[in-house]
């Protein structure tokens, strides 16, 4: 695989809201991933990142937006590690139950039982191998909710490994959209999806946020289920609900047990109602919905 490149600037939370959105419009059409991500929270100052294979011409692009001098800010480069999300390999780890779903490794597949709805991953780039609280969480939720309703357009923002959209696809004939900010993660989650035999119903994009033609063409979704963290599902909530059908349902998850005030009310002043937590580990799971229907 060739070896990615990230050009960031460190900037505080004004500038670097500016500067996001700056670069996020010019390299929307080239699909290029753009990030800004809180480095110090209690200095506000965060990292705005572009990340490409081709860091020359990608550079003068950006100098071009910015100014020569990109805002006084020194622009600098690093190769992205290959990440590894999963600390350890999934072999020697065991297969996972959350609600309906059996999540194991491609080496446990013959313990499968016969009313299991197994999910196959294997360790590997991409988080999401269903021994985390908030995706074993996320799995029970999406299995309490798709019983009893039947959403039938759905995304997974924020997809890892593509667990709960393959979660999704199993319980529901439906199409879903599997979206990631990390383009080596959505390499993986595609592969994932390809390996579970889903791939004909879930498609995977590279994107920030709501930041894609595809988000605009499945729109609206009527199950969203995002496993990010508070501050960044705290600041996409307006997007949530815009993207969200009437009666549609949002599991969100990435959530410490002291964050959960806080993000309920940020998606209860978009109007969503609170169905119901789960907690696993410290982490909560909640379920949102665009009216309360139940
Ligand atoms: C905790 S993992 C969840 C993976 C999987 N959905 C699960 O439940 O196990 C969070 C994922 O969200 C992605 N992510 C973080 N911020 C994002 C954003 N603003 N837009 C899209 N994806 C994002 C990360 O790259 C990472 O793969």
């Amino acid at each position: 695989m060739t070896t990615q490149t990230r050009l960031f600037v460190t900037a505080g939370k004004i500038e670097a809201e500016r500067i996001f959105t700056m670069l996020e419009r010019e390299f929307e059409d080239d699909g290029l991933p753009v990030s800004n991500a809180e480095i110090d929270e209690d200095r506000e100052i965060f990292e705005v990142s572009v990340y490409t294979f081709e860091p020359d011409e990608i550079e003068t692009r950006i100098r071009d937006v910015l100014g020569s001098d990109t805002f006084g800010l020194e622009l600098k480069r690093e190769q992205v590690p290959d990440i590894d999300w999963v600390a350890h390999s999934l072999e020697g780890l065991k297969p996972v139950r959350a609600g309906r779903f059996f999540v194991h490794g491609s080496h446990d597949r013959d313990k499968r039982r016969i009313n299991d709805l197994g999910i196959e991953i294997d360790a590997g780039q991409a988080f999401g191998t269903g021994h985390h609280g908030t995706t074993s969480g996320c799995l029970d939720m999406i299995s309490q909710v798709i019983r009893r309703e039947h959403p039938r357009n759905a995304l997974d923002l924020g997809t890892g490994s593509a667990v709960l959209a393959i979660g999704i696809a199993k319980l529901a004939p439906i199409r879903i959209l599997a979206t990631d900010i990390d383009p080596v993660a959505v390499a993986v989650a595609q592969e994932n999806v390809v390996k579970n035999g889903v791939a004909a119903r879930i498609q995977t994009e590279t994107a920030t946020g709501f930041h894609h033609p595809a988000m605009r063409a499945a729109a609206p979704f009527d199950l969203i289920v995002a496993n990010i963290l508070a501050r960044p599902l705290m600041q996409l909530a307006p997007e949530m609900r815009k993207h969200l059908a009437w009666g549609g349902s949002l599991i969100l998850s990435g959530i410490l047990e002291t964050q959960r005030e806080k993000v309920l009310a940020a998606y209860r002043v978009q109007g969503l109602f609170h169905m119901k937590t789960l907690r696993r580990e410290g982490w909560v799971t909640l379920h949102l919905k665009a009216k309360a229907a139940y």
